[in-house]
């Protein structure tokens, strides 16, 4: 497996655990029977994988792109082999390292770093390394043990009454005032110190012996030898928890709220470091401040997102955040644009997450019904598609009528006068004549351009297409197309459909270019087609003002806050709504 050539920065990896005793049906054969909510796809030479999660009570699917896929059936072992052994060499030549266990609660995150005594997890697995690589030299090691609990770090190691204060140095680097340092110089003292750090953690902050992590929990390992320093961050995440479907409240909703709030400024500085994004929001949280050091630049990273195999909601939550965190969206002129996955991520899953962080149920809500249709259970199929097509990736939902679809024929015509998105490039015409089934239309229809550019649609419905340009670009235009007059053409985004109240109200006849601000770009602009829209919608997002933005029917302060937030660390950082629902 080849991972240590990676597209990004820090790694993305998922891990299914097994299912547990308790959740095997005893009166039925389960162990054959029951199926995890998710599997792989597709899986690339490079080790990345395409996922599917699947929700066994619906005919919901969703799927992602990962870095690398631990069935149930693999061990904590080949984890540590494929994917930390790498990174220890880099600790003693002075390149500091950072791996998470990220999920909800109950996922496996502390089965994953801490092991039992019949199955090690990475934690001693990778201390038993270090100390392998440190013999005969003079090389030393130290460890830090502490915790981030509502934004507040503790030392485990040595506990104190006050909190350890992050404070920046004189070259702006984070220093943990006053966290206590253990000299450890084998696996058993090591065992020893860790020991009672996890005693600790247990019963900091109930008193009870609660084993469901409230905090972060970091081991930080620093090897030295005098002359070179490396350190390595092994933290246990506290479980991610979905507010809408828990009972939490009082502390428990305020450590909720907090971790979920941390949780989504960790994924944001891994996407901005996958991204090469000039701006790093480290400051976000206490754990991403306190992380600076062993995360970007020269750094390497491991997110191990982990998931529970029967709950599916938990995790669509999971793995949409870790493939957040690992998208990288195309920049004209890098070094990644041919290879970037189109990854089902996307504005909604973003305001999704920071809505959960703030622990604004009642907008989650509405979002739903806003850019999602094809969330709500009542969808009667909802099927992602992740192909390859050419040099190409996507990954885009699209709602298919399965009762009926497969074997009809539509015979259209299309026409379509295509840009570049920026509006900056006359790409030429497509002019295609097509009588393919829907699941033929599927796989992707390619061609040439009038001018000769090669494009590829990659999804389609039965009367819109999806276009993307061989160098990965999604072309924008006007498309005219004729169907046959026996199954006429739906309109979507003309009828009821929440993203069109939404876009509501769109007046006739105007051109666009004429028009003076976005707002009024926006609301002059018509056109009988979903794309138009859709595209117009994005050049709002990402270019309207503040007060534009909240003339919006669904977009409040917060909301355009926020879309103004992500505008500041990256120009037009909306490039799709993937929802287009038929
Ligand atoms: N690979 C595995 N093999 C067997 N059992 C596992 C495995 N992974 C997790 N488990 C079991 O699943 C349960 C939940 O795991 P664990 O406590 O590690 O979850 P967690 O994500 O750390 O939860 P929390 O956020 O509440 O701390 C435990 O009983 C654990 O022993």
């Amino acid at each position: 497996m080849a991972n240590q050539i990676s597209s990004s920065n820090v790694r993305v990896v998922l891990r299914v655990r097994p299912f547990l005793p308790s959740e095997l049906n005893p009166l039925s054969d389960q162990k054959t029977s029951q199926i995890p909510c998710v599997s792989i796809l597709d899986q690339q030479p490079s080790g990345e994988v395409t996922v599917r999660l699947k929700d066994q009570f619906s005919s919901r699917n969703e799927c992602y792109k990962l870095d690398s896929f631990f069935g149930q059936e693999g061990r904590v072992g080949n984890i540590f082999e494929q994917e930390v052994s790498v990174l220890i060499p880099g600790i003693f030549q002075g390149i500091n390292a950072t791996v998470f266990a990220y999920g909800a609660t109950g996922s496996g995150k502390t089965y994953t770093m801490q092991g039992t005594e019949t199955e090690p997890g990475l934690i001693p697995l990778a201390m038993s390394a270090i100390f392998s690589m440190c013999e005969n030299t003079k090389y030393s090691v130290q460890i830090s043990y502490y915790e981030v609990y509502l934004d507040r770090c503790y030392d485990l190691l040595e506990p104190k009454a006050k909190e350890v204060m992050a404070l920046d140095d004189k070259d702006g680097k984070v220093q943990l005032r006053g966290l206590f340092w253990a000299s450890v110089k084998s696996v058993a003292d090591f065992s020893q110190i860790y020991t009672t750090g996890l005693q600790r953690r247990k019963v900091a902050h109930t008193g009870l012996n609660d084993v469901s992590g409230r905090s972060h929990a970091v081991l930080s390992v620093i090897v030295s030898d005098g002359s070179s320093k490396g350190k390595l961050n092994l933290i246990d995440l506290a479980g991610n928890e979905d507010n809408r479907r828990t009972q939490n409240e009082g502390i428990r909703m305020q450590e909720s709220a907090k971790i979920n709030e941390s949780l989504f400024a960790l994924s944001n500085v891994i996407s901005a470091l996958n991204n090469r994004r000039p701006y790093i929001p480290y400051r976000e949280s206490k754990l991403t401040r306190i992380l600076q050091d062993s995360l970007g630049g020269a750094s390497r990273a491991l997110m191990v997102a982990c998931l529970n195999p029967m709950s599916y909601q938990e995790a669509i939550h999971t793995v949409s955040l870790a493939a957040r965190s690992r998208q990288i969206t195309n920049h004209v002129g890098s070094a990644t644009k041919q290879e970037t996955p189109k990854t089902k991520v996307d504005m909604e899953a973003k305001l999704r997450a920071w809505l959960e962080s703030k622990g604004k149920t009642k907008s989650i809500q509405r979002l739903d019904g806003l850019l999602s249709p094809t969330r709500q259970a009542k969808t009667p199929s909802s099927v992602s598609s992740a192909k390859t097509q050419g040099p190409l990736r996507s990954s885009l939902k699209k709602k298919v009528d399965t009762a009926d679809r497969e074997g009809s024929r539509t015979k259209k015509k299309i026409s379509f006068d295509l840009r570049t998105d920026d509006f900056s490039k006359d790409m030429g015409k497509i002019e295609l004549e097509t009588n393919l089934s829907e699941r033929e239309e599927d796989r992707g229809l390619k061609g040439k351009t009038t001018n000769g550019n090669t494009f590829v649609s990659s999804n389609s419905s039965s009367q819109f297409f999806l276009y993307y340009f061989a160098d990965g670009t999604t072309p924008c235009g006007k498309e005219n197309l004729q169907s046959d007059p026996s199954s006429p053409p739906k309109s979507p985004l003309l009828d009821n459909s929440p993203i069109r109240k939404a876009l509501s109200p769109i007046s006739a006849n105007c051109d666009p270019d004429k028009s003076t601000t976005p707002l009024v770009k926006f609301n002059n602009q018509s056109s009988n087609v979903k794309e138009s829209l859709v595209r117009d919608y994005l050049m709002f997002l990402n270019t309207a003002s503040k007060e534009e933005l909240m003339q919006i029917k669904g977009i409040g302060e917060k909301r355009a806050e926020y879309i103004l937030e992500e505008r500041e660390n990256a120009p037009a950082p909306f490039k799709s709504v993937r929802h287009f629902s038929t």
